[in-house]
């Protein structure tokens, strides 16, 4: 029997899923697969790595409501499609577009390795509602502007851009009639231990969080001041589509956030160098201190700044960071410690549950200066006025640091008028150089 394979990757969803629908829709029966990209999860440095176990969990969920014909192995996608391919009459390969420059890769040599065997390979947008070249400046170039951006993005926004794809109603009719495939590789199977972290559930906000957004989406110490999503719409078990349908309806502040997100994987895409180099010629020779011990201390959040550490610790215990203490975290490791950007990248990237690497990479280079959309270079925040505005009861510090308020809480590692001066001369140094 001739089938197509659904292949999920950042889409761990049957319902309201583009490729997913299309496959359904090709009139072959279909078999859904997800495989556990042993490149990826080689490279992982945590045996313990919450959003594996959370990955897992998903595909789990998913093989038993799929009544056990999904596929989920374990290997190099290329390898194990080829033994997919001689095993099964594989007619198509329907899977959802990902921008990332690794993926990019991957897929283009999964497209060739197919249409060698004259496999259709069928790729879909279902991550962001805009793509690639889909929204460019009236000249045709990609946008460094997010205001330009968004307006744009705004002007071609149509009803139907946000209307779900009808992939869980075709599921239960187009699925393949297949013996049950064998059971996945277990978590210890592929080298790691159990090990969650929360993530809030894959609906919807609380209306009323959507509402009131705009005036509470800055305050730290409050789990409802933002929508608490990301780490669902990194994976998938969220539609985009459904959220930014509910933000137009209720909060333009928030559709604009997400529209960020839009922007950024945009970015990504047109300039892949930037996942680890700066974008601005001007500062890819900053000579950066990078001192190890200080790293260490703002990996710890032991900076003697309330804000960045009370994050710092909310990080490493939860995985989970609000804006404002990314921001300040950010901003206190490029610019006060005079430390590159991509060591808290990187950072952020181990510890992150919504890691992203368009939207992690794009901040960070916002944060530092140096992306092709980026805060002025000398712009350098206070962490004292950023916790008096956004945290001004400590709230974050008290949750988070034990010993706040006793004498083994450090002092400040570095004093803010210093190191806003030190970090204005080195950036202008490092400028003029260049020019
Ligand atoms: C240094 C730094 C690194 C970051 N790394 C990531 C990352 O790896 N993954 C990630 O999803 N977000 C990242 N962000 C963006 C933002 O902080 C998180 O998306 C947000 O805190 C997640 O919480 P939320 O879902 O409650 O956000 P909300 O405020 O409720 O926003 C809703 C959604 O909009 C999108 N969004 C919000 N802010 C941004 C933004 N600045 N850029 C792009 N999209 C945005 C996210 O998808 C988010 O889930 C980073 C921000 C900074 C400053």
């Amino acid at each position: 029997m001739k089938i197509a394979l659904f292949w999920h990757r950042r889409d761990l969803r049957f319902h309201d899923n583009a490729g997913l629908a299309a496959a359904l829709q090709s009139g072959l029966p279909v078999v859904p697969l997800f495989i556990y990209d042993s490149d990826i999860l080689e490279a992982l440095p945590s045996p313990r790595d919450a959003r594996v176990t959370f990955i897992y969990d998903e595909v789990e969920k998913l093989a038993q409501q799929a009544g056990g014909i999904m596929l989920a192995l374990y290997g190099k996608p290329a390898e194990v499609i080829t033994r997919l391919i001689a095993e099964y009459e594989v007619a198509a390969v329907y899977t959802n577009e990902d921008y990332e420059p690794y993926a990019t890769e991957r897929d283009t040599a999964i497209a060739e390795l197919l249409a060698q065997r004259g496999i259709l390979f069928s790729q879909h947008k279902d991550q962001v509602i805009f793509a690639k070249n889909e929204v460019l400046t009236k000249s045709g170039t990609p946008h460094k502007n997010f205001s330009t951006y968004r307006n744009a993005w705004l002007e071609r926004l149509r009803d139907e851009h946000l209307h779900p794809y009808p992939s869980a109603e075709l599921f239960a009719t187009h699925l393949a009639q297949l013996p049950a495939a064998p059971p996945g590789p277990t978590l210890a199977e592929m080298g790691f231990e159990r090990y969650e972290q929360f993530v809030p559930v894959s609906e919807l906000p609380a209306e009323e969080i959507v509402r009131n957004y705009h005036a509470t989406r800055n305050f730290l110490g409050r789990v409802d001041s933002t929508t608490r999503r990301s780490v669902q719409l990194r994976f998938g078990t969220l539609s985009v589509r459904q959220l930014m349908a509910q933000a137009r309806k209720l909060n333009p502040k928030l559709l604009a956030e997400l529209i960020w997100r839009d922007f950024f994987m945009m970015l990504l895409w047109h300039f892949p160098f930037t996942a680890t180099e700066s974008y601005d010629p001007k500062l890819r020779r900053v000579p950066y201190r990078n001192n190890e011990e200080e790293f260490r201390r703002w990996c710890e959040g032991r900076t003697g700044y309330p804000l960045v550490d009370a994050g710092m610790r909310e990080l490493n215990q939860t995985g989970y960071l609000h804006n404002r203490a990314r921001i300040a975290t950010a901003g206190f490791l490029v610019k006060h410690l005079l430390i590159d950007w991509r060591w808290g990248e990187r950072y952020f990237a181990d510890k992150l549950l919504d890691y992203d690497q368009a939207i992690n990479v794009g901040n960070w280079q916002w944060m530092a200066g140096t992306g092709a959309v980026a805060a002025p270079w000398f712009r350098v925040y206070s962490p004292q006025s950023q916790q008096e505005q956004y945290d001004p009861e400590l709230a974050s510090a008290w949750q988070w640091i034990p010993e706040f308020g006793t004498c083994e809480y450090p002092k400040p590692m570095v004093d803010h008028k210093f190191a806003r001066e030190r970090a204005i001369t080195t950036l202008r140094a490092a400028r003029k150089q260049t020019e």
